[in-house]
Order: structure tokens, then C-alpha cells, then sequence
């Protein structure tokens, strides 16, 4: 959980016109992080460790780790809330470390999972507080624009309180875009809303945004929502990212075991690999990548299949079964290792059966 931040006023109250930055060339990132290094007490670890991280003009780049990994904390950095130890910020090619940029004049918005309203105000009353530099007049129309943009134009005159989660998430949307900002930063924004709202309102955000060309951050520990939302995406731990890429490719090729459990499931299997093919307890998986003696094989529970007859397969036993209609997740047992299947919803095998399963893809050695 999130709060608003103690800049966050300030961050709302910025100029709407002279502080919003536009990048020099549309080829140059629009964020540089290089070697940004962040802790909160002397003598305690780093909360971040040399973090490098760019960001180009447009890009929806997503930071996904598990609780305490340093993913808000970097959104603070960049936003200017906090001040690193060491490293640099560059958002359009402008330093914003040192000497230090204050928040108001970085060119960044923030949006937060408890929208962050303020409730005496109206739709449109929240939307016309972030742009207090411009002239009335100016202020009116792009407040107006905006709201436009997030498809609330017709609940301007509404409170926060009249309105569902998902509606007031988009008036902080509105909110932070209003100004222009060069870089928006969403921390956690979809979390306190319910499974549905929380994907719709993703989409609506991810095509506003979009839209609107707006480059943005996001930060989440729902892998769902890094893999639907992304350009690219940054799987953190311990205050270092551990990989980076579009989304896809992550998946696809995790380079570390954590990469493979944290963005969807893995088994993870011991074995001795000899060129691009590992002898484990599934017998010899096929690699994606040659690798040579002792290795880690990471298997997708969607690249294990039960055999045919007539097919090879090692046997195991069926130990439990999840059934969610388009497909089925079974744990399986095989020696002293649960392994995870997953299969579609046509075949469905009971607990305790003794089945063959076989690897359909090559796998990847992580470390
Ligand atoms: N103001 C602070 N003072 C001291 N420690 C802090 C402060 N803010 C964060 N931390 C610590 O820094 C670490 C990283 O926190 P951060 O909020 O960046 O993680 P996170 O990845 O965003 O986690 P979550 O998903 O739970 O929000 C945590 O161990 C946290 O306890």
C-alpha cells in the first residue's frame, strides 16, 4: 500500500505551462537512471543498487517485483521526492539530481492507488487544481479536454464520493495529465479496485495513454497486469532489476529462476547439460540454448504434456487438480518433486491417476 506523497501538493500545484518537458529528439530516451543507488539509514543495505534504466518517448514501461524490492521508491526518486545517495536522473536530457530539481519543476505526474481526490471538490474542480498557472480561461478548456480524453465529461459537476472506484481513478488520470507531464508515474493505481473493474479500467488507461502519447511508468506486483500493460517491463529484486524487456521476451526466456517464478509459474528441475539437451528427472529435455555440466532446466507448466498412448513420457502421479474450464492445472508428483501441468479443458484427468507426462517445448538453463 501507497500514499500520496508528502511532495504530492506541490507536485499538483506545479506551473501548468513553462515546467513541462518535451524531449529534445524523439530517438533520445525520455528518463536515463543510471547507477542510482538509494538508502534510508547509514549502516542499512541499499534499497536500490545501481539501478540503470531508460525509457523512450512514449514507452509504457512497467516495474514488477515483489513487496520491498524498491519499485516506489524508485518512482520517488524520479518524481524527485526522495534524494539517491548516488547516480544520476536525466528526463529529457535534463539532470535532475544535481543540483536537485525540485518535484514541481520535473515534468512528472503521479498517480496513486487511492486516487488521492480531494473530496470537496468536484470532477472537474480536482482536474482544474493541477493546472492553477495557467490563465482561467485555459485552465477551463483543458480541464474540459481532459476529462474528455478519460470519457468523464458528463460527471464534471459529480463529487469523488458519486462515483465508482474505476471512474475516480481516471479523474486522478485526468488529473495528472492535465498539465502535460513528460513522464507519468502510476504507483500501484489499479490495486483497490475489484478483478473486473481493475481490467477494464487497465485498458481504458493503457488506451488513454496511448492516445494521449504519454510516456509512463508503472508500478505493480501483479504479473498479469505487467504482462498485459507493458512495452517493456523491469522484473526487480533487491533493489536491482534483474531483467528487462518486452514482455514476451521475459516470459519466454527468463535468465534466472526468480525471473521464471515471478513473472507466470516454472518447474525448476537439477540437471547435467551436454550441448542443447539436459538429463533430469524428466528425462533428457531438449535446451533452447546450449549449456554445458551441471544446470537449473526451467519448464513452463504449459510446455508439459501428458503422453499418448504411444508416446514417451515419464510416469507420474496425478496429486492434485485445478479446474478453471478453458484449462486445468495439475500437480503432479514425480520422485520426491511436484512438478505443475497445465493442459487444456478437454482433458481431464483424475487425483491419484498414474500418468506420462513429456516437455512439448525446449526449455531454458537459468541460473
Ligand atoms: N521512508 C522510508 N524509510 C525507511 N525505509 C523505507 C522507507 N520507504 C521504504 N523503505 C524500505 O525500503 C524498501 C523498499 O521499499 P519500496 O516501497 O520502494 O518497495 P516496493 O517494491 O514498492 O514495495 P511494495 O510493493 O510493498 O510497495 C522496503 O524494505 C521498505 O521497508
Amino acid at each position: 500500500m501507497t500514499h500520496p506523497p508528502s511532495g504530492f501538493r506541490a507536485l499538483l500545484n506545479r506551473r501548468a505551462s513553462g515546467t513541462t518537458l518535451t524531449p529534445s529528439a524523439p530517438a533520445a530516451p525520455l528518463l536515463e537512471i543510471a547507477a542510482l543507488t538509494k538508502s534510508y539509514a547509514p549502516g542499512l543495505p541499499p534499497v536500490l543498487e545501481a539501478l540503470d534504466l531508460s525509457v523512450a518517448p512514449g514507452e509504457l514501461l512497467t516495474l514488477l517485483g515483489p513487496s520491498g524490492c524498491g519499485k516506489t521508491t524508485t518512482l520517488r526518486l524520479i518524481a524527485g521526492l526522495e534524494t539517491p545517495d548516488s547516480g544520476s536522473i536525466r528526463i529529457a536530457g535534463r539532470e535532475m539530481t544535481a543540483p536537485p530539481v525540485p518535484p514541481e519543476r520535473r515534468g512528472v505526474g503521479l498517480v496513486f492507488q487511492d486516487y488521492a481526490l480531494f473530496p470537496h471538490l468536484t470532477v472537474l474542480g480536482n482536474v482544474l487544481f493541477g493546472l492553477q498557472g495557467l490563465p482561467r480561461a485555459g485552465r477551463l478548456a483543458r480541464a474540459r479536454e481532459t476529462l474528455a480524453l478519460v470519457g468523464l465529461t458528463v460527471f464534471e459537476g459529480r463529487y469523488p464520493h458519486q462515483l465508482s472506484g474505476g471512474q475516480q481513478q481516471r479523474v486522478a488520470l485526468a488529473r495528472a495529465l492535465a498539465p502535460r507531464p513528460a513522464l507519468l508515474l502510476l504507483d500501484e493505481p489499479f490495486s483497490n479496485l475489484d478483478a473486473q473493474l481493475r481490467h477494464s479500467t487497465r485498458q481504458e488507461v493503457r488506451a488513454i495513454l496511448r492516445q494521449s502519447g504519454t510516456t509512463a511508468i508503472l508500478v505493480t506486483h501483479d504479473q498479469e497486469e505487467a504482462l498485459a500493460f507493458s512495452d517493456r517491463l523491469v522484473v526487480m529484486r533487491a533493489g536491482r532489476a534483474e531483467q528487462i524487456g518486452p514482455p514476451h521476451e521475459v516470459y519466454a526466456h527468463p535468465k534466472t529462476a526468480f525471473v521464471a517464478n515471478f513473472l507466470g509459474c516454472s518447474n525448476l528441475l537439477s540437471g547435467t547439460a551436454s550441448g542443447r539437451v539436459a538429463r533430469t528427472a524428466l528425462g533428457d529435455v531438449p535446451l533452447e540454448d546450449p549449456a554445458q555440466g551441471a544446470v537449473l532446466v526451467s519448464v513452463r507448466p504449459e510446455h508439459l504434456a501428458f503422453a499418448q498412448p504411444g508416446e514417451d513420457g515419464t510416469p507420474v502421479t496425478i496429486v492434485a487438480r485445478e479446474y478453471k474450464g478453458h484449462d486445468v492445472t495439475y500437480a503432479v508428483r514425480l520422485g520426491g518433486q511436484e512438478l505443475l501441468v497445465h493442459t487444456s479443458g478437454s482433458e481431464v484427468w483424475p487425483e491419484g491417476a498414474e500418468a506420462r507426462v513429456r516437455v512439448t517445448c525446449p526449455a531454458r538453463a537459468v541460473q
